[in-house]
This record gives structure tokens, C-alpha cells and sequence, in this order.
């Protein structure tokens, strides 16, 4: 999961629910208003109810104004009452967003042959319904301290303009303090979730790894490990303890200073001819309404509000909202898809010094290895069992990172691409295929959401997958992947890698579980298909039908067009000169099912265990 937060301002995205729903939000401020009644009345009643009432000696005059006022706050509270279920409104459909913008990014990383990391999807929802209930908290406190602020400046104005002078700048002055405050405070709240979710991290390996950690004595290093992310994880927590006091500041600037000048200047007001009852009203306009709003709003912002602008970020950081997909093309390019032109990205693979080990210490399974395929290729990666071909379609792909070296897809390094980027050049489909339950006509076309039904069929028909569809019952069918043999859930992969817009295809033992028919069928509409292919191969039969052929053995990498790789490498003569040696296999072509690549029958096919 990233760490850190897109650089994406969160005002809009906090706005978006509320313009989204303007029928809801039109009701809210209407009553809003109606809620700012109190507020706005407050100070004009204590002073009409003091200088015509209490003051000019008549009590009762004095509590009608009052009671006058109760009526006003009896109203306010019932506008708050049917305010409430409009904010939920608002509220809850924000939540189902960000669930569904979670899960479709879960989704997407799954289809693209990304790992989906399941405990990070969890954080991802516990973070969602933490957004839901700050997102409430935050309008609420937001709303309160516009309405309660803005009716008491109001009152202000008309009861006594002079005032405003006394509390308007320590207001706005404490106001733009916390401002800065609060960016300080989302940063070092975002270090101490990072740092938590370090130690989690960290904690949650050392767990499931140890007995490996006792049986290597390695138990010192883990605890140091730990000891250094826990270290972190409090001076994280220390940095936004430190900045919490700075709130007081803020709240004694805002909220306290204004009613100290009110009572500093009060005699003055009183010689310049304010009366008592609206010196009283001023005070009552800072006490009840401008003071209970700031602390509030500091208060909220300061909680909810970061706990929000984090979690939010994060969100949006790990699961990106698609890009808007382009419009369907002309009918005249609906047959087959169109990479190029919808992904006019470059694609050419780079490979150079690139060393790669799963994990610190392990053999690695690439050491310096150089490799390029330009734009249009078509290679296939032949060699044993557990040789590196899928950490090789890895790499290329971008769901592994090189330890050293450079891998650049078009330019780039494919791991530093942003997802929708990659997505756009690249589609990795492996081994085991990824279908989810839904419309058949959805896991074709995920990847390609603005795909025409002819083209879907196009695909279907061109990847050998109709009698499959037929059998399903139709594209539009609802399909429960539970029911689906492997052979079928790579086929609807096959589909929906076929159909995506990316020009650079990698299948990675994609059609293992087909039969030699089936996966000659798909493979050549992949080879026809515009575009790079780099196919791992399961049966020697797909690297006969590649232009260039990469033999790893372990000991040493060849690569070259099929005649030439036959020539230099000793295993693809093994595994070639088995398959044209068996006549009665040959003579069909069905024979290439009997000489797989890339599984344990290899040394059943007389490969010396040593080249694996
Ligand atoms: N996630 C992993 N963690 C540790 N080691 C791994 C991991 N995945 C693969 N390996 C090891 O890396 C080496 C290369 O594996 P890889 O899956 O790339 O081989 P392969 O040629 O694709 O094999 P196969 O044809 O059986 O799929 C193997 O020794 C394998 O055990």
C-alpha cells in the first residue's frame, strides 16, 4: 500500500458528495438557516430584554424577551431534527463510493495480474467507515461553526457595527493559525498511521515466519527490526503530541481574546453611547455563539477532520478512480481491438543488468540479465521447472521489482508506472485465471469497459471461446466462477486480455489448462492481434510459433529465432527433438501436449536435472 498521499486536493473531493445530491443540499441550507435563528437572535434579545425589560425596571417585559428567545431555540433544535437524515443522505452514499471505489480497485489489480494484498484491502474498508463517520463529524462541526459564527457577525452588525472591529481580527487571526496548525497536524497524523501500520507490518511477518526466525537464530535481528519501527512509531506519535497544545493557542487567540477586548473597551463602548443591555448582547453574541463554535471546530477538525484528510488520501492513494474511458470508436473498427490507437503509449521492452531474488539473502533467480523486445514482437520464454519464466513475466510486467538493474516498458520503469498507466500498456494474465462472479458480459470486457457487444463477440469468436460462451448460456449470462473448470476461467482471462486496450501482452502459462486445439486456437489470435506478445510457454509448440524463442537453464540464458536457438541451446534440442521424434504425435500436432515446458514432466522428457 502507499505510503504517502496523492498530491490531490481534498476540498473538492469533500464538496463532490454535496454538489453531486444539490436537491438534498438545497433542503440542508434551508434548514440551516432556520437552525441559525438562535445564534442570530441571541444577542439583540439579551439586550432588549436588559435595557427594556430588566433595566427600565419592568422584569416581566424583561423575561417575555427571553421567553421570546426560548421560542427561537425551540425552533432551531427542530430544524436541526430534520436536518440530520438530509446530512445522513449525504453521508452514506460518499461511504458507498469509496466501498465500491475499493473493490473495483481490488478488482482491477486482480485481473491485471497484480497481487491483491488481502489485509490491505481489509485496512482499506475499516479506513472507509472511519472516513464515514469523520466525513458526518466534519460537516456537522463545519456547518455548526458557519451557522453559529455567521448569525452572531450578523447580530453584531446590526446590534453594534463598532464591536465587530474588537472581535472580527483576533477571530480571523486564530482562525488562519489553526489553519496552519492543522496541515502540520495531517502530516504528522499520516506518520503515525504509517508508523502503526509499520509495526503491524513487521509484527504480522515476524509471526508467521517464526520458526524459520528461531531455527536461523536470526531472532536478534527481527527484535532490532522491531525495536527500530517501534521507536519510529513513537516519535511519530510524540511529533503530533507535541503540536496538540498549539490548539489551546489557537482557541485563546480566537475565541478568548475577543471577549477580553469587549470587556476592556466595555466602558468606552458604554461613554460612546452603546447602552448597557447591547454591550451585554455583544458579550452574550462571543460566550454563546462565537466561543462554543470555535472550540468546537477546533476540536473536530483537529480529530475528525484529520483522521479524515488521512484516511481519505490513502484511499484515494491505493485504489485510484479509473480514468474516463474513451468513447465507443466507429463501426468500421469494431471487429477487433484496436491497441494502438486507444493506448498510443510506447511499449518496448528493456531489460538490462537486472538481478532478482525473492527475498534478502535467497539465490537469485535473474543475475544480470539483458533482454529486449521491441514493439511488435512476439517471444516465447522456454525452459524447466522453476527456472524464473514467471518471475521473468513478473518483471516485465511490473508486479516484481529487479533488485538491481533497469526494466523500462516503453520508457519507464514498469513498477513506477501508475496502475491505470500500466494497465494501458501492459495486461498480464496468469496461470491461474481471475473471473469474478457477475455478467459474463462484465469479466470479458473489464478491462475494456467501453467494448460494443460485436466486439466482444469478435473476441470470443477469435479467441476459441464461443462453444464456452454458447454453453454459458450467452455473454449477458450471470456466471458463478465457483462452477468454471480452469480451462474456462482461462478462457473468459483470454477473452478479456484479448479485448484490453494494452498493446503489450504477457501470458504466463495462460492456457495450461486448455487442450493443444484450444491453446493453438488462442495463441494465434494473440499473434495476430496488433501489438507485442510474450507467451511463457507450457508446450514447446508455442515457442515454434514465436519469432523469438529465450531458453533459460539455468546456467545461462539463449535467445534468437528458432533455428538459431536450436543450434546454441542443447535443452530446447532436448525438448524439440523429443517432440519431432514421437511421429505419431507429430503427424497430429496433438503431440505437443505430451512435452510441457514448464512442469515436473519435463524431466520425464529426459532433461538433465542438472539444466533445471
Ligand atoms: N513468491 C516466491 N517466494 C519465494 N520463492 C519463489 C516465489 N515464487 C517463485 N519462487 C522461486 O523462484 C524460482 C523461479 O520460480 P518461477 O515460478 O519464476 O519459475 P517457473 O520457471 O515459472 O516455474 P513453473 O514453470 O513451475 O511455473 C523457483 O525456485 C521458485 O521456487
Amino acid at each position: 500500500m502507499s505510503a504517502g498521499p496523492p498530491n490531490e486536493a481534498l476540498l473538492p473531493l469533500l464538496v463532490a458528495p454535496l454538489r453531486a445530491r444539490p436537491g438534498r443540499l438545497l433542503r440542508l441550507v434551508l434548514w440551516s438557516l432556520v437552525e441559525a435563528v438562535p445564534a442570530l437572535l441571541a444577542g439583540h434579545v439579551v439586550a432588549l430584554a436588559v435595557d427594556r425589560g430588566f433595566a427600565a425596571g419592568h422584569p416581566l417585559r424583561g423575561l417575555a424577551w427571553l421567553a421570546l428567545m426560548g421560542l427561537g431555540v425551540f425552533a432551531g433544535t427542530w430544524a436541526t431534527r430534520q436536518a440530520y437524515p438530509l446530512l445522513a443522505e449525504v453521508v452514506e452514499p460518499f461511504r458507498d463510493d469509496l466501498v465500491r471505489q475499493v473493490a473495483q480497485g481490488s478488482l482491477r489489480q486482480a485481473v491485471s495480474g497484480r497481487s491483491v494484498d488481502a489485509s490491505g484491502v481489509s485496512r482499506l474498508t475499516l479506513q472507509v467507515e472511519m472516513v464515514r463517520e469523520a466525513y458526518a463529524g466534519v460537516l456537522m462541526v463545519v456547518r455548526g461553526f458557519l451557522l453559529t459564527v455567521g448569525g452572531a457577525l450578523i447580530g453584531m452588525v446590526f446590534l453594534a457595527p463598532l464591536v465587530l472591529l474588537l472581535v472580527a481580527p483576533p477571530l480571523l487571526a486564530g482562525l488562519a493559525l489553526f489553519l496552519v496548525l492543522l496541515r502540520r497536524m495531517a502530516t504528522a497524523q499520516r506518520d503515525v498511521i504509517v508508523a502503526d501500520e509499520r509495526v503491524a507490518e513487521t509484527v504480522g511477518a515476524a509471526c508467521a515466519a517464526v520458526r524459520d526466525i528461531a531455527a536461523c537464530g536470526a531472532e536478534s535481528g527481527v527484535r532490532d527490526h522491531l525495536a527500530e519501527r517501534i521507536d519510529a512509531q513513537a516519535a511519530a506519535s510524540r511529533r503530533l503530541a507535541a503540536l496538540m497544545p498549539a490548539r489551546v493557542l489557537c482557541l485563546v487567540v480566537a475565541g478568548w481574546l475577543p471577549l477580553l477586548l469587549l470587556l476592556v473597551a466595555a466602558p468606552g463602548l458604554r461613554a460612546g453611547g452603546l447602552s448597557t443591555g447591547a454591550v451585554l448582547g455583544a458579550v452574550t453574541y462571543v460566550m454563546s455563539g462565537l466561543q462554543p463554535a470555535v472550540r468546537s471546530l477546533i476540536q473536530g477538525l483537529g480529530g475528525s477532520g484529520l483522521r479524515l484528510a488521512v484516511a481519505l488520501r490513502r484511499i484515494r492513494a491505493a485504489y485510484p478512480p479509473p480514468s474516463p474511458q474513451p468513447g465507443p470508436k466507429e463501426d468500421s473498427a469494431r471487429t477487433l481491438p484496436q491497441p494502438r490507437t486507444t493506448a498510443p503509449t510506447a511499449y518496448d521492452v528493456a531489460l538490462t543488468a537486472v538481478t532478482f531474488a525473492y527475498g534478502v539473502g535467497a539465490d537469485p533467480v535473474f543475475r544480470d540479465l539483458d533482454l529486449t523486445l521491441p514493439e511488435g514482437g512476439h517471444l516465447a520464454v522456454v525452459g524447466p521447472s522453476g527456472i524464473g519464466k514467471s518471475t521473468l513475466a513478473g518483471l516485465i510486467s511490473g508486479t516484481l521489482e529487479p533488485e538491481s538493474g533497469q526494466i523500462r516498458l516503453g520508457g519507464h520503469p514498469p513498477g513506477a508506472l501508475p496502475p491505470e498507466a500500466l494497465s494501458a500498456r501492459r495486461v498480464l494474465v496468469p496461470q491461474e485465471a481471475y473471473v469474478f462472479s457477475g455478467s459474463l458480459m462484465d469479466n470479458l470486457r473489464y478491462l475494456r469497459p467501453d467494448a460494443c457487444e460485436d466486439e466482444v463477440v469478435a473476441a470470443v469468436e477469435a479467441v476459441g471461446a464461443a462453444p464456452l460462451v454458447t454453453r454459458l448460456g450467452g455473454i449477458g449470462t450471470l456466471i458463478d466462477p465457483a462452477t468454471l473448470s480452469s480451462g474456462e476461467r482461462q478462457q473468459i482471462a483470454l477473452v478479456r486480455a484479448y479485448l484490453s486496450p494494452a498493446p503489450l501482452v504477457v501470458l504466463d502459462e495462460a492456457t495450461c489448462h486448455l487442450d493443444p486445439a484450444a491453446e493453438a486456437r488462442a495463441e494465434e489470435a494473440f499473434t495476430r492481434r496488433p501489438g507485442s506478445l510474450v507467451v511463457v510457454a507450457h508446450r514447446i509448440s508455442s515457442a515454434l510459433r514465436a519469432r523469438h524463442v529465450l531458453v533459460l537453464d539455468g546456467s545461462r540464458v539463449v535467445s534468437g529465432a528458432h533455428q538459431e536457438v536450436l543450434e546454441r541451446s542443447p535443452l530446447y534440442r532436448d525438448l524439440v527433438g523429443y517432440w519431432s521424434d514421437d511421429d505419431e504425435l507429430s503427424e497430429t500436432g496433438a503431440g505437443n501436449e505430451e512435452v510441457p515446458v514448464g512442469n515436473d514432466v519435463v524431466v520425464r522428457a529426459n532433461l538433465p536435472r542438472s539444466r533445471s
